[in-house]
C-alpha cells in the first residue's frame, strides 16, 4: 500500500511522534495519489480507491470495526477489513479509508482499505515474559493514567509502569488522583514531581472541570485498576457514554467486559478511549533506551554507555553515563531518580513491581 499512497506528511518526512491534531487537518485532498509510471504494470488486485472516506476505528468486536466518519464527528460506520489488507492489525484510535456503503444504516457494512501510519501507540505484553505484544490503542495523544488516593490505595508499582508504556510509545502521560475526598494528595504529588507531567486530582462530587478541559480536543486513552473511579470519571465526562457504546463497552461492568478499548467523543470535541481489559502492564518489548530517549537531557549522555547498558547505575552498570551528568545534583538528580525507578519497574525490579 505505502508504494501507492502517500500522505502529505509522509512526504514532509516529520519526526516521530506527529502532533494528533495536524493529523485531523488533513482531508482527503490530502491523500495522493501516485500516478500510475509507465514501467510499473497497474495491479487489478490492488485498487485506488480515491473515494475512500476517513474515518477513526472507536471500537473492535469480533471482526467487525466501528469507525466515525472524520467529516461528520460522530455519524458510525460499521466496517470490514478489505481483502487486501490480509490481517493488517487495526485498532481503536487507527485513522482508516473507508469504501462501500459508509451510511452507517443498520445492516450496512463499508470496507477498511487503507490504515493509516500511527503517530503513537499503546502496547503491552500479556505478561513480562510474554514475546507476543499487542497494540491496544493508536495514536493516542495522551495517557490518562488513574489511580485512586485511597481505596484502594495508590499502587504505585502500576503507575510507573503505565508511565514507561506511555514513554515507550509516543504518548504524553497525564496523571489523575481520584478520591480527592478520602485522602490528601501531597505525597504522590511529590513522588512524581520530577517527571514534570500534568496531574489532575478529582472527586466523585465534584465537576472534573479541569480535567475535562485538559482533555478537551485531544485523544486521550485511559488507563487504572478496578475500582479507582475511572468508569465514575468516564461518565462524568462523556455524559452519554452508555448511550454511545451500546453494548460493546458497557463501561465498567467489571470483569466480564470486553478487553476491546472503546473511543468515546467528548463533548468539547477530542476523545477519551477507555480501555476496560487492561488491568496490567506487561512491558517485555520496552528497552531502556525507549525509556531514556523520553528524557531529552539523559538521552544524549547514554549514547556513551557501555553497550547492553540498562542504565540502572550501581549495581547493575556501574559504568552508566547517566551519573556523571547527574552528579552535580539539582534537579538532575531528582529526574536520575526517577528515570531509573522506571527503568527498575521495566526490569521488574520495583520493590512493589504491583501491576
Ligand atoms: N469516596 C469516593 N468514592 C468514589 C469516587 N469515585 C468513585 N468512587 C466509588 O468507587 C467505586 C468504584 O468506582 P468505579 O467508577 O466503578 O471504578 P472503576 O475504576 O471503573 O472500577 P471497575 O468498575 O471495577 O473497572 C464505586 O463504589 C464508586 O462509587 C470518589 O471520588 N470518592
Ligand atoms: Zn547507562
Amino acid at each position: 500500500m505505502q508504494r501507492w499512497i502517500r500522505t502529505r506528511r509522509a512526504t514532509e518526512g516529520r519526526d516521530y511522534p506527529v502532533s494528533r491534531r495536524d493529523w485531523r487537518k488533513l482531508d482527503e485532498s490530502d491523500v495522493r495519489v501516485r500516478p500510475g509510471k509507465g514501467s510499473r504494470p497497474r495491479s487489478k488486485r490492488r485498487p485506488e480507491h480515491s473515494d475512500a472516506v476517513s474515518a477513526m476505528v472507536t471500537g473492535v468486536d469480533r471482526g467487525r470495526w466501528t469507525c466515525a466518519l472524520e467529516a461528520t464527528h460522530g455519524r458510525e460506520v460499521i466496517a470490514m477489513r478489505a481483502r487486501e489488507l490480509g490481517r493488517t492489525p487495526i485498532v481503536v484510535g487507527d485513522q482508516v479509508d473507508l469504501v462501500g456503503d459508509t451510511s452507517g444504516r443498520p445492516d450496512s457494512l463499508a470496507r477498511i482499505v487503507r490504515v493509516h501510519p500511527r503517530t503513537s501507540v499503546l502496547r503491552r505484553t500479556a505478561d513480562d515474559d510474554d514475546p507476543y505484544e499487542r497494540v491496544v490503542v493508536a495514536n493516542a495523544e495522551r495517557l490518562l493514567i488513574v489511580t485512586a488516593l485511597a481505596d484502594p490505595p495508590p499502587r504505585t508499582g502500576f503507575v510507573d509502569r503505565c508511565l514507561v508504556a506511555a514513554y515507550a510509545g509516543g504518548l504524553e502521560p497525564v496523571l489523575c488522583f481520584t478520591k480527592s475526598d478520602l485522602a490528601d494528595a501531597e505525597e504522590l504529588i511529590a513522588r512524581y514531581a520530577e517527571l514534570e507531567l500534568p496531574i489532575e486530582i478529582t472527586r466523585f462530587d465534584q465537576e472534573p472541570a479541569s480535567l475535562a478541559g485538559e482533555l478537551a480536543g485531544r485523544v486521550t486513552a485511559l488507563v487504572g485498576h478496578s475500582g479507582v473511579g475511572k468508569s465514575t470519571l468516564v461518565n462524568r465526562l462523556v455524559p452519554d457514554a452508555v448511550l454511545a457504546t451500546g453494548e460493546v463497552s458497557a463501561v465498567g461492568k467489571g470483569r466480564h467486559t470486553s478487553v476491546a478499548a472503546v473511543a468515546l467523543p467528548l463533548p468539547a470535541g477530542g476523545w477519551v478511549i477507555d480501555t476496560p481489559g487492561i488491568r496490567s502492564f506487561g512491558l517485555a518489548h520496552v528497552t531502556p533506551d525507549d525509556i531514556v530517549s523520553a528524557f531529552p537531557e539523559f538521552a544524549e549522555a547514554a549514547e556513551e554507555c557501555p553497550s547492553g547498558c540498562g542504565h540502572l547505575g550501581e549495581p547493575a552498570d556501574p559504568d552508566c553515563a547517566l551519573d556523571e551528568l547527574a552528579g552535580t545534583g539539582g534537579a538532575t538528580a531528582g529526574r536520575l531518580t526517577s528515570l531509573r525507578r522506571l527503568l527498575a519497574s521495566r526490569a521488574g525490579l520495583d520493590e512493589h513491581a504491583d501491576r
